[in-house]
């Protein structure tokens, strides 16, 4: 049945009118315990949902909605491998990426977690030559730096993970440097090579298809910049200095890479999906095997969670029907993503991809066009350089913005520096403020009505808050998973399949057609009005007619 048709829908359109008039200010002024009410934990991470816009009458019409859903049967079907990413025909299955080692999981008659374990230990194996300096560069020095050259899901999560976890480098006879290179224009890399030592670099090119145009380029300009720092042979430095991580074997070794420096996964693991499999590479040599496979027990302790869990207390499935009611009932489609931990830098970009690309559709399982909102614009910043940037906006201007304020309880506590330590508790203090503000407004003063308009705050603005006990491997293992199934909640509700793209392929197309037409002024060129005029012009200012 159609979403909106679903009684629970029906009864939050109506419950939602009735609410439209009550504040934030007024919920928490009507009941003391909205707290105890509407905060739940799971592990080390607790959320914090009072400063939504929710009663417990609307928690009940989103356990209702979600029922009507089928969310339960959904769950089972995303864990037991149904291929429920129906337009590319396949499973979509990261969380037997963090399935222990003595589970099993069949798929077509094939234990995948056997699968997984030995590509872990051939991850092992990479990863203890590097540390161990065993792995040598075309002239036998030890590599020191690692290029991880990806795009998308090939690039933000293993790069989000390494800076997050940067506190957790194992102490190892040979520390690395790493670098992420992903802009198809070149300039990171060409900056970056400026800088690094050819015969101790080793470059990771990862790329889930190993088509991506973007990577593809990055990596034949490392290539041809060995080469000529060496003058040695394509294959010594196919051997010594790239590894590759794909699902297509066929392309890694057309392109070069050596079996032996292959790592694979599998079409069931999707690109924004992938930082759990070898695609974790720079991970597992930032923070260890050790660390990497923390971080994947958190991220399945998520999971258990999330499949067995009751609703009331199912933290992702909470995260997602919220976000369901902010966007289907209160009409707030931006949602701001706000981590008080500079660590978790690169969240908010991880996060667009992952909600954006997954959820950023219009056409439901069945083909038909949706008549309901479906994922909201998403961005975000590390929060206290966001404040001085676009809380303004979050505070005075005109649009509704929904906020996730991600903050670690603990930080520096064993540092024994106590202006490290009182920077995290101006941190978290904060963090508390803005979402104090943006819930209750001026209220907050005694003496806020008396105030001219312009320094007026208006409130009413929903958050979330996710307090992480203190973040480890384990704990980001847990985040990101959380976040993974919020999205796949919201899904089922809006009816979409969350693990295809489409919306990317027609650009890729469009810009293979503009390569001639821009290296040649006269080639046929007969596109619109404006790209025709562009092409001109660029033509002209390039010297080239
Ligand atoms: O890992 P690949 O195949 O290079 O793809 C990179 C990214 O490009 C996309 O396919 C979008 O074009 C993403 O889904 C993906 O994460």
């Amino acid at each position: 049945m159609h979403p909106t048709q679903q009684p629970g829908w029906i009864a939050l359109s109506s419950h939602a009118k009735a609410l439209k008039e009550t504040h934030l200010r007024d919920l928490f002024s009507q009941d003391g315990q909205r707290f105890e009410r509407f905060s739940v934990k799971h592990d080390e991470l607790m959320l914090d949902f009072s400063k939504q816009r929710i009663t417990t009458e609307t928690i009940q019409h989103l356990k209702a909605l979600a029922n009507d859903c089928q969310l339960k049967l959904w769950i089972e079907k995303l864990f037991c491998g149904e291929k429920i990413n129906t337009s590319e025909d396949r499973p979509a299955l990261h969380t037997a990426l963090r399935q222990p080692a003595d589970k099993a999981l069949y798929l077509e008659g094939h234990n995948i977690i056997a699968d997984v374990q030995e590509n872990l230990e051939h991850m092992a194996e990479i990863v203890e030559r590097i540390h161990a300096g065993q792995w040598r560069g075309y002239s036998g020095q030890p590599i020191d730096t690692i290029v991880n050259i990806g795009v998308g899901g090939s690039d933000l999560g293993p790069m989000m993970a390494c800076r997050a976890l940067s506190d957790f480098q194992p102490l190892i006879s040979n520390p690395l440097t790493m670098h992420f290179v992903s802009s198809m224009d070149g300039s990171q890399l060409a900056d970056l090579l400026d800088n690094l030592k050819p015969e101790t670099t080793l470059f990771i090119i990862s790329s889930k298809s190993f088509t991506t145009i973007d990577t593809l380029s990055n990596a034949n300009t490392a290539r041809e910049w060995l080469k000529k720092a060496s003058g040695v042979r394509d294959e010594l430095l196919n051997r010594r200095h790239f590894i590759g991580v794909s699902a297509n074997q066929e392309k890694m070794s057309q392109w070069g890479i050596t079996p032996k420096s292959q790592l694979n996964f599998w079409d069931w693991t999707g690109g924004r999906y992938s930082m759990w499999s070898a695609i974790g590479l720079p991970i597992a040599l930032k923070i260890g095997m050790h660390g990497f496979k923390d971080m994947l027990s958190g991220a399945h302790s998520m999971d258990e969670h999330f499949l067995h869990a009751p609703f009331e207390e199912n933290v992702p499935t909470l995260l997602g029907m919220i976000g369901i009611w902010n966007i289907n009932f209160l009409n707030i489609h931006a949602h701001a993503i706000l981590p008080y931990d500079g660590r978790l830098k690169h969240l908010p970009a991880y996060l667009e991809q992952l909600e954006m690309e997954s959820n950023g559709k219009s056409t439901t399982r069945q083909g038909e066009k949706t008549d309901y909102h479906t994922c909201p614009i998403l961005w975000g910043e590390i929060g206290p350089n966001a404040q001085h940037a676009f809380y303004q906006l979050l505070h005075q201007g005109t649009e509704s913005v929904m906020c996730d304020f991600i903050a670690p309880a603990r930080r520096y506590h064993d540092t024994g520096n106590s202006e490290l330590q009182q920077q995290h508790t101006l941190t978290l203090a904060n963090c508390l403020a803005q979402a104090r503000i943006l819930a209750l407004g001026d209220s907050v003063l005694d003496n806020s009505t008396s105030a001219p308009r312009h320094m007026r705050y208006h409130g009413n603005q929903p958050s979330t808050t996710v307090l992480v006990d203190e973040l480890t491997p384990y704990s980001f293992g847990q985040l990101i998973a959380l976040y993974e199934h919020k999205v796949f909640v919201q899904s089922v509700i809006w009816d979409i399949n969350p693990f295809d793209q489409w919306g990317v392929e027609l650009g890729k197309k469009m810009a293979t057609n503009l390569l001639q037409p821009l290296n040649d002024p006269l080639a046929e060129a007969n596109f619109d009005s404006s790209t025709d005029g562009l092409l001109n012009t660029i033509h002209r200012l390039q010297g080239k007619s």
